[in-house]
């Protein structure tokens, strides 16, 4: 086991693999199935000997929906996060298996049992993402409907989170016989219920399993607003953050650590990985070329339509896309919600006007302006091997990440030139890990070990009364 790693401010990598997105390049022939486990069994063994030290998975619970259809532009069809990732266990024996999963439509008892089921079989690797989902019709899905307002998803999702880590923390990993041979299965007493009674729920559950080799799966938080901070800051152990630029990421540290020792833990505790994207080679000019061509294959004339239609709120049918962007406003109203994009039409008439004249004075086309614009220029790592290793010492020296989840522009290769040039160009420099740190997921994020049990036991019960 290494003892270099508390010491120095590495830059740890993960790969995000998206339940929808429109970033993937499918259409080269390079490109594997999105649907197909050897796509995922080569991009989590690739990562794993490049050392990274979390597989992760993005989830979409419903297609996302233009103009009144299915968002067909988007890649789609991933099996489901958890089955994906029960079977990656299988194939790979250091990388951590992130799923991402909502607090809004789940209930915590069972999500906490398969996310621990995720956690012991993979030898204490699983690590839950937490959202709260932005949108309504998703809600259509479930039964109950239940979507809620901003405010009372993060209650909730604080009501949900400190119950599942209760159920996690209702057993110790001692209290159950590993053989048939002893007087009983559980030691007396072992399993304590768990009881909670708050305004979503009422809960009064037994765990079913054991604490795992790293206590309880690591917890990751995605979600951007003060409330969704501040509920970071408080659970949390990493933030997968949209905050990649050197600047943008320092102001987001300094803005979670405030936080963070507001909520009375180290600054520590919580680690910080923006979402990016590598388009690497050999020479600064075969990136830029590689960089254009990747550009080109993101957002062609459909994409870009469809990206303006999101903000003009009805179809451009008709406009060329090698055109100026449309001379008219956005008719959407205030009230309007386009389903996926998050984009609510109040600020659209004054956001289009200003787009208009950027993109006149620039003199950039449809089709050009939306690659700028939607082309996450902070959030793209693009130049050379050695280019790329400069820019990210610069995050290391600053300590301002502890790391960036990878958003590959291609499956299953797309980590290739990563894993094989850019990783030993880091590790050349000592930014970057040189070896697992250990089995567990939290050994390999650098996270401290928990205590034994974090939860108080009770004589008989453990009460949670958090958002009661
Ligand atoms: C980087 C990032 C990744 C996210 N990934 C997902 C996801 O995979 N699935 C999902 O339902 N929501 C995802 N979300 C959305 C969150 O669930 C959350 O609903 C949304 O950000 C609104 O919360 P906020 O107002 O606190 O930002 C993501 C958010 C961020 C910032």
């Amino acid at each position: 086991m290494s003892t270099e790693q508390t010491t120095k401010n590495y830059i740890r990598l993960g790969v995000f693999f998206q339940g929808v997105n429109s970033n993937t390049v499918w259409k080269t022939p390079e490109a594997g199935s999105q649907t197909d486990f050897e796509s995922f069994r080569r991009l989590a063994q690739t990562a794993e000997r490049g050392l990274f030290s979390a597989f992760f998975l993005g989830e979409g619970l419903r297609l996302r929906e233009h103009l009144g259809a299915v968002h067909d532009l988007d890649v789609v069809g991933r099996p489901d996060a958890q089955t994906m990732l029960a079977a990656l266990a299988a194939v790979t024996t250091n990388i951590g298996l992130v799923a991402t999963q909502n607090t809004t439509y789940n209930d915590p008892a069972d999500l906490a049992h398969r996310l621990a089921s995720l956690d012991l079989l993979s030898g204490g690797r699983a690590a839950w993402n937490i959202v709260t989902t932005d949108n309504a019709w998703t809600g259509a899905n479930f039964r109950r409907g239940g979507y809620l307002d901003h405010q009372d998803r993060y209650t909730h999702a604080e009501a949900f989170v400190e119950t599942a880590k209760a159920i996690w923390d209702s057993w110790g990993s001692e209290d159950i016989a590993a053989t048939g041979r002893q007087a009983s299965w559980l030691r007396p007493g072992a399993a304590t219920p768990i009881e909670h009674q708050g305004a979503h729920y009422t809960i009064d559950y037994t765990s079913r399993l054991p604490r795992s080799a790293q206590g309880r799966p690591v917890l990751f938080q995605a979600g951007d607003s003060a409330e969704g901070r501040d509920f970071a800051a408080r659970q949390a152990d990493v933030i997968f953050s949209a905050h990649t630029g050197l600047q943008a990421a320092t102001d987001f540290r300094t803005d979670i650590t405030a936080r963070t020792l507001k909520a009375g833990r180290a600054a520590s505790a919580v680690k910080i990985m923006p979402g990016a994207e590598f388009i690497l080679a050999e020479t600064p000019q075969a990136a830029e070329e590689k960089r254009r061509w990747v550009k080109e294959q993101q957002i062609g004339p459909q994409q870009a339509l469809a990206y303006l239609e999101q903000f003009w709120g009805e179809s451009l049918e008709g406009i060329d896309p090698e055109g100026p962007l449309p001379s008219f406003d956005p008719k959407i109203s205030e009230s309007d919600v386009t389903r996926g994009s998050g984009f609510q039409g109040a600020k659209a008439v004054e956001l289009t006007r200003e787009w208009r004249e950027t993109a006149t004075a620039q003199g950039l086309n449809i089709l050009e302006f939306v690659r700028v614009k939607s082309g996450r220029s902070d959030g793209t790592f693009a130049g050379s091997y050695t280019q790329v290793a400069d820019r990210l010492e610069q995050f290391a020296a600053r300590g301002v990440v502890d790391g960036f989840n990878v958003t590959p522009w291609l499956i299953p290769n797309g980590l290739d030139d990563i894993v094989n040039h850019l990783v030993p160009e880091l590790q050349e420099r000592g930014i970057y890990p040189t070896e697992y740190s250990g089995n567990t997921l939290r050994e390999n994020l650098g996270l401290d070990a928990l205590e034994p049990a974090t939860t108080k036991r009770h004589s008989d019960k453990t009460i949670i009364e958090v958002g009661a």
